[in-house]
This record gives C-alpha cells, sequence and structure tokens, in this order.
C-alpha cells in the first residue's frame, strides 16, 4: 500500500466530525499512513422534513457510499444505527470498532431526573422507537409526560431545554460523549426501559470490496464482539421489514457466570409511538461463532415478536 494520505468521508455535522477525527486517528495509527477529512453533505443533513417522513432509510449515508463508489474518497465512516440493513455488494463494513455506551440518556432542566419530571412535562423526541417506550413506560409507572416530535443536530435539540421550550429531549450517550459533552446528560436511560436503536453506540468503517489491501489494514480496528451483537440486532431490524426510523429497539449483550461468557442475549421491542401496545421479548444462544448465527439469533426473535403481532405496531415501517 502506498503511503500518500487516505481519504476519510464524512459528514460536516459536529458529531460527525468528531467521531470521524477518532477514527482518523486510529487508522493512522493502524496503518501509518495520514488521514485527510473529506466533509460530503447528505440529504439527511439538508432536509427539514422529520426523518419519519423522508422515510429515514439512508438519507445520512447515500451521499458517502456514492462518493466511495467514484472513488473520491477511501473510505467512510457511519453511525451504524443509521446505516441500512442490506449491505451494497460493492461496498464493505471493513471494520466495527468496540462500541461506545449503547444507551439513550436524557438532557432535562434543573438536573432531573426521568421519573422526577414533574406532571405534563415535555420531552423532545423525533425517534418514534424513543416515542413507544417512553410512553409505555410512562403509562405502567403513572408518570404524565407528552413526547414531543422534534430533530435537528444535538444543539438545537439541547436548546430547546435551554431556551425552555421543553423540559427535556432524549438524546443517545454516545454521541454526546465523543463530543466531549457528557457532563449535559442528567440522566441515564436503562436499557430495561428504553432499548436503544439496532447498532447505537456502534460506528461502521466502510470502504470499496475492490480495496483488498484497505479492508485488510482496516480490519485491525474490529471489535468481533461489537460486530457480533449489531448483526443480531441488524438482523432482527431486517427481519420486522422495519427500517431506522421505525419504533424498534434491539440490544445484545454476552450474559457471562463470573469470568465466564456463556451465552448471547437479544432484546428487542416494538410499540406503537403512544405507547400503548409493545411487544418486547428477549432470546438468549450460545455465543455466536460465526456471523450468521448471530444473524440467526436476530431472525428468531423477529419470528417471535411477529407471531405476537409486531408488524401490527409498525405504522412507520418502511415500504
Ligand atoms: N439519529 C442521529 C444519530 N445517529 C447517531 C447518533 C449518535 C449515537 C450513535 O452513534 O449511535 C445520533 C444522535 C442521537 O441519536 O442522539
Amino acid at each position: 500500500m502506498s503511503t500518500n494520505a487516505l481519504r476519510l468521508g464524512t459528514r460536516r455535522s459536529k458529531l460527525a466530525m468528531a467521531q470521524s477525527r477518532q477514527v482518523a486517528d486510529a487508522v493512522s495509527q493502524v496503518t501509518g499512513r495520514p488521514v485527510e477529512l473529506v466533509e460530503i453533505t447528505t440529504y439527511g443533513d439538508t432536509s427539514r422534513e422529520h426523518l419519519a417522513q423522508i422515510g429515514g432509510t439512508g438519507v445520512f449515508v447515500t451521499a458517502l457510499r456514492e462518493a466511495l463508489l467514484r472513488g473520491e474518497v477511501d473510505f467512510a465512516v457511519h453511525s451504524l444505527k443509521d446505516l441500512p440493513t442490506g449491505q451494497p455488494e460493492d461496498l464493505v463494513l471493513a471494520a466495527v470498532p468496540e462500541r461506545e455506551d449503547p444507551r439513550d440518556v436524557i438532557v432535562a432542566r434543573d438536573a432531573l431526573k426521568f421519573t422526577d419530571l414533574p406532571r405534563g412535562a415535555r420531552i423532545g423526541t423525533g425517534s418514534p422507537r424513543r416515542m413507544a417506550q417512553l410512553n409505555a413506560y410512562a403509562r405502567g409507572h403513572g408518570l404524565d409526560i407528552e413526547t414531543v416530535p422534534i430533530r435537528g443536530n444535538v444543539d438545537t435539540r439541547i436548546g430547546y431545554v435551554r431556551d425552555g421550550e421543553l423540559d427535556a429531549v432524549v438524546l443517545a450517550a454516545a454521541g454526546l460523549n465523543r463530543m466531549g459533552r457528557s457532563d449535559e446528560v442528567t440522566d441515564f436511560l436503562s436499557v430495561d426501559t428504553v432499548l436503544p436503536a439496532p447498532g447505537q453506540g456502534a460506528l461502521a468503517i466502510e470502504c470499496a470490496a475492490h480495496q483488498a489491501d484497505l479492508i485488510a489494514a482496516l480490519g485491525e480496528l474490529d471489535d468481533p464482539f461489537t460486530r457480533a451483537a449489531v448483526t443480531a440486532e441488524r438482523s432482527l431490524l431486517a427481519a420486522l421489514e422495519a427500517g431506522c426510523s421505525a419504533p424498534v429497539g434491539a440490544l445484545a449483550d454476552l450474559l457471562a457466570d463470573g469470568q465466564i461468557v456463556k451465552e448471547m442475549r437479544l432484546r428487542g421491542v416494538v410499540g406503537t409511538t403512544d405507547g400503548s401496545r409493545t411487544v418486547q421479548l428477549s432470546t438468549t444462544g450460545p455465543v455466536p461463532e460465526t456471523y450468521d448465527r448471530a444473524m440467526a439469533l436476530g431472525r428468531e426473535l423477529a419470528a417471535e415478536m411477529l407471531a405476537q403481532g409486531a408488524a401490527g405496531l409498525m405504522g412507520e415501517r418502511a415500504q
């Protein structure tokens, strides 16, 4: 491989730039080559519509992929949760690095915790998944909250709380951590309350399939457990025939007995955005030795969820 700079295609948002810089440093370390950032504007960055309306699928990703296929950049960094489940044949996920905190968090006024929000509190989130689970929890625990659809970047969303327009907003811990803004968090939402989006907290490093040397070099940054976990989560999402804006939460983790890892657990949830109906199930299997096994775990859980009526709860299903 040459010693020229590698070109990393990235979105321009502060979050994308922060995570791209971190990946650029790591790639420089393993390849010994400098990495330069090439900024690319995606449809999701310019459209003012709600994600659920523009369909969600791939709006942050398509322009980056086109730049990869045209050879304008050597690799791209995506938030895995924004990546559609079907992998194009001419592109490869060369690495899925170790996952950040997968949880959702609350940024609330007056340092409030979720369960201490006053009656009638207005909580901003544009995510049907977050709405469905927060409203389901509120119904089950006698909380009186109103979820308010918003979108925008991290600054915009936190601004709604600063301005007093909303009592709280929901964000991903990983994004705030990567931006060095974890001090904004006023409460971490347990995954028992809100399951994250499939792949949340993980990044994907993608490059063109013909770049064998580069794929091998980037592979150094791959974390096989993270990849197995997100493979199971995304297989569940695909088998539910849902897109990244559907009300689907999923999380795979390892169950250990002392130091000995015993099994992989996959939890999944689907619900109506008002929280009136949810299907939430969990399955366990041997720690997958192949990614095909991780895929199978996701399909198995999806089949059980569909048997319990999951399809009827997904108003925002992708076509
Ligand atoms: N949908 C936007 C998005 N895509 C990835 C992240 C950051 C978390 C991650 O990398 O999974 C966010 C922001 C958020 O949900 O708060």
